[in-house]
């Protein structure tokens, strides 16, 4: 069978590459153990036919389930066949690539404990929850509640005369509803609930509670929990068992409430620590962190599937060579294409540097050190919301970007997008963390005669420059210039942020007039967000980046930050601070870059080091043999499991005969 030459396509490409491969790989995996251990869990998940995705798109709910089930077992005995380190099961479940129970286990029920749980709380809970004798889940959204967490209806009413809490889900919109690991797996709930002591509402703490025996997984009694139901895509998040719970007058010991913030007295005394509240969000500060690298991940998945593809594809052809052209020389492809491959390399250098990030909040809050939390929640919420929102568009345009092909599940795109999609609602309604980001940005510059803005937020202190000085960018190799460029999408964000405080500070100051103004507040939050992106692709660029990649990081930066500027023309604009005949320029300037992209495309995407098992595609496949593999995979159909389908007999039959004696049969 012919191949469509996409072996010798491939081949070509990566001959033309300009930089050192290896190197790069080495750096997007964030060093060289890293890349180590990532390379090892690949393969031990690929060889392993246990971990096979092979069909998971045809399997019915209860199947891929218990499949889902299957894989996550077996990677747990896995890690504890061979020993594996933390991270290394880590990167093993990463790369198994289903979403399941163990991912709330591990990225939420243990940090919360951790954030929120006394020293004896966590002795207490964290060895059952390391060696998974217990499997927990974050109870935290309600039916009728998810965004506004003070409106959560749950109650948790002490009972000073048993030392122990009740736990009641009075309402039908008090009942728990889309906790991921919830509905089938887990044996533990934190939950969120209203703490009431002597009749008087303390608002939202958090409780662990357990909700299955551990002796035959059989709900407690007065425990009612269950599925929420088939969710959006095949495959996708259907694997994950998000669930329902409902209380009917529970009792736990009181010793169950996480007190690191908050005590309750035997005698029923509520007793606040001075911490601010805010800490009770810890968790989500964490996992929002691990949301921004896991972006970078899904987007270049997304992007080197569709580039590959884009260099085996070929359609319609010109004059003056001979054959079809590749559809990846059309600039067209290269405008979609280009600027989410950059994207996808932002996103890895930003979430290496939410990494230190987090890892400086921590240690502070460790020393009782507060202080940068308002700037780490905004960072968190923010570059979560833009990242999951942009990837989730990407992975959709890459489909598109695939032309026909792109809309069979064998290209790995349809799954790849149902399994991200609700990265943009979970962990935080997008629109409502840029507002988080938008009311930071706000008190930030309320402040800022008195305390000087530091980190992401510093820009703000030079407010007056950046509102008068306007671009001095005359010719297109001006804004080649990192400091120009940073200094356009600063001057952009602090207008924005400058011109919606005005606007709020000239009225009452009420809800509504805040409300009124919300469009124009997530639009700051946004451009706040975007010089983050851009600024910290810049300083991770100049800090260390070895020789051999850097010239390649940096036509991939400009890539990123011109294409910002371009699809944000009318913002840059509307500030007065860059001219039409400027943008025009960066345009051009964009095109240069993907001049210099093109012939490393395919290189730059296999630095990803991706898998074909972890990819899952017949468009992405490394050697590029796509049609063969599209082919053969027809064959794997269900419907093509018999060559005369199954219901011809009952349906197809009657149809095509009964036209021989239809009365309006002119025939
Ligand atoms: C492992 C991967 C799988 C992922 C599975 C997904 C799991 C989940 O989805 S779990 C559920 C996640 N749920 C959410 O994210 C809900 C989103 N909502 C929220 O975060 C909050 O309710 C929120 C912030 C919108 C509103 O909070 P609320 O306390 O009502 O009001 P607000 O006045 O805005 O905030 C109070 C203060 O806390 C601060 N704050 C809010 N959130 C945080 C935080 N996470 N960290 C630090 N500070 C915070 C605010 O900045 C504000 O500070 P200040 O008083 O100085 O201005
Ligand atoms: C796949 C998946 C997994 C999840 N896993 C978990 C989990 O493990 N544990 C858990 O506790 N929860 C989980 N959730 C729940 C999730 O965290 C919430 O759905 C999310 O926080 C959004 O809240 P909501 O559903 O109440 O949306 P809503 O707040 O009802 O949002 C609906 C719309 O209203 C808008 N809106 C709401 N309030 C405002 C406002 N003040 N201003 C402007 N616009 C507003 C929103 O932008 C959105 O467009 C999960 C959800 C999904 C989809």
């Amino acid at each position: 069978m012919q191949d469509g030459n996409g072996l010798d396509h491939l081949a070509g490409e990566r001959a033309m590459a300009q930089f050192d491969l290896q190197a790069m790989k080495v750096y997007l995996a964030g060093g060289q153990r890293e890349y180590e251990i990532s390379t090892k869990m690949a393969q031990l998940v690929a060889n392993d036919p246990v971990f096979s995705k092979e069909d998971r798109v045809r399997l019915a709910r209860k199947d891929l389930y218990k499949n889902s089930l299957r894989k996550a077992g077996h990677a747990w005995k896995t890690i504890l066949e061979k020993g594996l380190s933390e991270v290394e099961g880590l990167k093993l479940r990463h790369f198994v690539d289903e979403p399941t129970y163990t991912d709330l286990h591990w990225g939420m029920f243990i940090p919360a404990i951790k954030g929120q749980g006394t020293e004896e709380q966590q002795h207490k809970w964290l060895p059952l929850a390391y060696k998974m004798a217990i499997i927990g889940c974050y109870a935290q959204t309600e039916l009728g509640h998810g965004s506004n967490v003070q409106g959560l209806e749950t109650t948790a009413t002490f009972d000073p005369t048993t030392d122990e809490f009740i736990m009641h889900s009075p309402t039908v919109t008090s009942t728990k509803w889309w906790p991921g690991g919830l509905g089938k797996a887990s044996t533990h709930a934190l939950v969120y609930a209203r703490l009431i002591t002597d009749k008087k509402d303390h608002g939202i703490h958090a409780f662990i509670a357990p909700i299955r025996s551990l002796e035959d997984h059989t709900p407690l009694p007065n425990v009612t929990v269950g599925d929420i139901g088939v969710k959006f895509g095949n495959g996708g998040y259907n694997t994950m068992d998000n669930g329902f719970l409902r209380f009917d007058h529970v009792r736990i010991p009181r010793e169950n409430m996480l007190m690191r913030l908050a005590t309750v007295t035997k005698d029923g005394k509520y007793v606040r620590s001075n911490k601010p509240r805010q800490l009770g969000y810890g968790a989500m500060v964490f996992v929002r962190q691990g949301i921004v690298i896991d972006a970078s991940i899904y987007l270049s998945r997304a992007v080197t599937i569709a580039v590959r593809y884009s260099a085996v594809r070929r359609q319609f052809g010109n004059k003056d060579e001979p054959g079809e052209l590749q559809v990846i020389q059309y600039r067209t492809q290269q405008s979609r294409l280009f600027p989410l491959l950059a994207t996808a390399y932002a996103y890895r250098a930003v979430g290496f540097w939410m990494k230190s990030l987090y890892a400086d909040v921590m240690k502070r809050l460790n020393d009782n050190d507060f202080s940068t939390l308002p700037e780490v929640h905004a960072c968190t919420a923010g570059l979560k919301s833009i990242t999951t929102s942009v990837t989730a568009d990407g992975i959709e345009e890459c489909r598109k970007l695939c032309g026909g092909h792109g809309f069979l599940c064998a290209s790995g795109l349809p799954e790849l997008y149902a399994a991200y999609v609700p990265a943009c609602t979970y962990e935080g309604d997008n629109t409502i963390l840029l507002l988080q980001v938008a009311r930071f940005l706000l008190k930030t510059l309320s402040q800022v005669s008195k305390v000087r803005p530091v980190g992401t937020a510093a820009y703000l202190g030079n407010i007056k420059q950046l509102s008068t000085q306007n671009c001095k960018v005359s010719q297109g190799h001006d804004w080649l210039n990192t400091s120009v460029l940073l200094e356009a999408f600063e001057a952009r964000s602090a207008r924005q942020a400058a011109a919606v405080a005005l606007r709020l500070a000239k009225g009452s100051g009420s809800e509504a007039e805040f409300q009124e103004n919300t469009p124009e507040l997530v639009e700051s939050a946004r451009a706040h967000c975007q010089l983050i992106l851009v600024s910290k692709f810049i300083e991770q660029l100049q800090t260390g980046t070895p020789e051999g990649i850097r010239k390649q990081l940096e036509v991939l930066c400009y890539t990123y930050a011109f294409s910002q500027l371009i699809d944000n023309a009318g913002d840059f604009l509307a500030t007065g601070y860059v001219t039409g005949n400027q943008i025009a320029l960066a345009k051009e300037e964009l095109k240069h870059m993907f001049d210099k992209i093109r012939p490393n495309a395919v290189a730059l995407v296999d630095a990803f080091d991706h898998t074909d098992d972890y990819l899952g595609s017949a468009l992405g496949r490394y050697d590029g043999d796509v049609y063969t593999h599209l082919y053969k995979g027809a064959f794997k159909e269900s419907l093509n499991d018999t060559v005369v389908v199954d219901g011809y007999e009952e349906y197809l039959k009657p149809v095509l005969t009964q036209n021989l004696w239809a009365p309006h049969s002119k025939l």
